[in-house]
């Protein structure tokens, strides 16, 4: 029997951001492995016309929870919708349900945060620093709470190259840039930015770290953990490999390679690409969870959740793979035929960003408008070259976690729980993961139907012959603009005649 999920069993579990791609993955598990919890409390925002219901019975209807309907029919009794914006002071929720989760929520996992990496300085304080201090503060409030875990990123202190699992100072504390944020206006907030995350890349990076401090310096008694994941990928094995529902880290880019309208990216191919796994990461927060309730660590412990240091694979290796498996899976109505490349400095990068990426973009637009149509490649594009400037960062660096607190974890686990809640990416096989993720990027996000590969092949060859034609007739317009201007072009062409 699984030491972890009997503890689960009958326990009221509180969890933010829930309809987030990570927050999935965490609810399937514990619907999965500890069907006899009591309740999930999850804390949701009204969205497009949904109401929360909506929002949380569309999650448990999809392909994510069908093993779960098998072992918990009455999942959608076990989990509570509690209307909540984590923007608002008190989160907005109303006194009653404040009250339930107060007196009985026995565990917290925080996992709402925005992750875009260009967020408004303001907007990612409030996410990612007050509410999570708001959190805390609501936390100490709870009697029966047993342990409170902090989902933050190991890219929180990117800024060093060799990263411990400690909690690292900030320069300036995050309690004043939470008031500052109260009284200075956007522009300021604008010009003040760049020195205050300073050698990070981000707003996002930053205000995770902020994060990490408030959780260590308002912690209070509590029985809390951190966990850093790395950059978060499609899931490895369950429910089922290669599940992922958003475009963020490289599912966007998978795409975007796998349609033809990646074709180079700067990157540096022998950087560690640390990927991890979305149900590792959640298979180490429940274990996190169930240790720090029971052997209540005397201080905060942080836990990274890498790749890297245990079964390091490179950016080159994983980009060769996406490409082999576009061959074998491509995806449909591609722009281009797959062919993507790595650029390693600033000159060849502009030059391909304009020879491969743009100008392919105006020359369709061109066409679009000639047929009558609204132009739309040229906007996709910026958008994409926008989305690679901001993840440059993170592939052209290698950084270096250590994993003791995460070993020391794996060897506190019988047995069946490192069967049930494997966290050992050692394990990890990374061409057949690869491979599952981009099928899943395909099956997942595109929608696309396995059936319509044979369609998407034939495609392809109608882009290969369009390329060659295409080719040619640039060959030859070259060749007979040379032979008007240049008397050694004509002689050679005689020759060859
Ligand atoms: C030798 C052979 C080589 C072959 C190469 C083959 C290539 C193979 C591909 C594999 C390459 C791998 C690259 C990996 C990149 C990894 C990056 C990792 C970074 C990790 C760091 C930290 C990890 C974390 O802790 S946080 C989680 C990560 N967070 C994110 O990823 C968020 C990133 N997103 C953003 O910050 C923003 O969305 C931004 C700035 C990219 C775009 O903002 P913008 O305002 O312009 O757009 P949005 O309003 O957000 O969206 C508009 C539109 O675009 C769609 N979209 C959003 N994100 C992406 C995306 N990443 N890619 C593509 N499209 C995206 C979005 O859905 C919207 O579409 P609509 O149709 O308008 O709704
Ligand atoms: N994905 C990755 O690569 C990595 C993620 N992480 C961390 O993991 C955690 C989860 O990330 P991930 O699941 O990928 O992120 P998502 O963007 O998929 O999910 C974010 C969640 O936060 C919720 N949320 C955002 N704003 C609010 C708000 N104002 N009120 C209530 N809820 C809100 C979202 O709700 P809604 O659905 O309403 O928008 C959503 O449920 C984050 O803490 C992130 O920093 C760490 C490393 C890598």
């Amino acid at each position: 029997m699984s030491m972890i999920a009997a503890f689960y069993g009958g326990k009221s579990i509180l969890i933010t951001g829930a309809t987030g791609f990570l927050g999935k993955v965490l609810m399937e598990k514990l619907f999965r492995t500890s069907p006899d919890l009591k309740v999930i409390y999850v804390l949701v925002r009204p969205k497009q016309g949904q109401t929360l219901q909506q929002r949380v019975f569309q999650i448990l209807d999809s392909k994510l929870f069908e093993k779960v309907k098998e072992v918990c029919p009455n999942v959608h009794e076990k989990i509570r919708a509690i209307s909540a914006d984590l923007n608002q002071n008190d989160f907005a929720i109303s006194k009653e349900d404040m009250q339930e989760l107060l007196s009985h929520t026995n565990i917290v996992f925080h996992c709402a945060a925005t992750v875009r990496f260009d967020d408004h300085l303001r907007h990612a304080v409030q996410l990612n620093v007050t509410a999570t201090q708001q959190l805390l503060l609501m936390a100490s409030q709870m009697p029966k709470l047993e342990a409170f875990i902090h989902i933050s990123t190991a890219f929180s202190n990117c800024n060093l190259k060799h990263i411990d699992e400690v909690v690292y100072p900030c320069p300036v504390e995050p309690k004043k840039i939470i008031d500052s944020m109260e009284w200075l206006d956007d522009a300021i907030i604008d010009e003040i930015t760049p020195k205050l995350i300073g050698d990070r890349p981000n707003t996002y990076t930053y205000t995770k770290a902020l994060g990490e401090v408030v959780v260590q310096q308002e912690g209070g008694n509590l029985n809390i953990a951190i966990i850093r994941p790395s950059i978060v990928g499609a899931t490895w094995q369950e429910p089922f490999p290669g599940w992922v529902d958003n475009l963020n880290g490289p599912s966007g880019l998978i795409i975007a390679a796998g349609k033809g309208f990646l074709r180079s990216i700067r990157a540096t191919p022998m950087a560690v690409a640390d990927l991890i796994p979305a149900d590792t990461v959640v298979n180490l927060t429940l274990a996190v969870g169930w240790y720090t309730a029971v052997h209540r660590p005397k201080s905060t412990l942080v836990y990274h959740c890498t790749s890297g240091n245990l079964n390091p694979c490179n950016w080159g290796k994983m980009g060769l793979q996406v490409l082999a498996t576009f061959e074998k899976i491509p995806f449909e109505r591609a722009f281009r035929r797959p062919n993507a490349d790595f650029t390693t400095n600033n000159i060849t990068t502009h030059y391909w960003n304009a020879v491969s990426h743009r100008a392919p973009a105006i020359i369709y637009d061109f066409y679009l408008r000639l047929t009558g149509r609204k132009p739309r490649m040229t906007k996709l594009m910026n958008r994409l070259l926008r989305t690679l400037s901001m993840v440059e960062y993170f592939i052209n660096r290698s950084w270096e976690w250590s994993t003791y607190n995460t070993e020391m974890l794996m060897s506190a686990l019988s047995p069946e729980d490192q069967r049930v809640f494997n966290f050992d990416v050692r394990q990890l096989n990374w061409l057949e993961y690869i491979e599952n993720y981009v099928l899943g990027v395909k099956k997942y996000l595109l929608k696309e139907d396995m059936a319509g590969i044979p369609e998407a092949k034939q495609h392809l060859k109608r882009l290969r012959n369009i390329h060659y034609l295409f080719n040619t007739a640039l060959f030859l317009i070259a060749w007979r603009l040379l032979i008007a201007r240049s008397q050694v072009a004509r002689n050679v062409w005689f020759f060859i005649m």
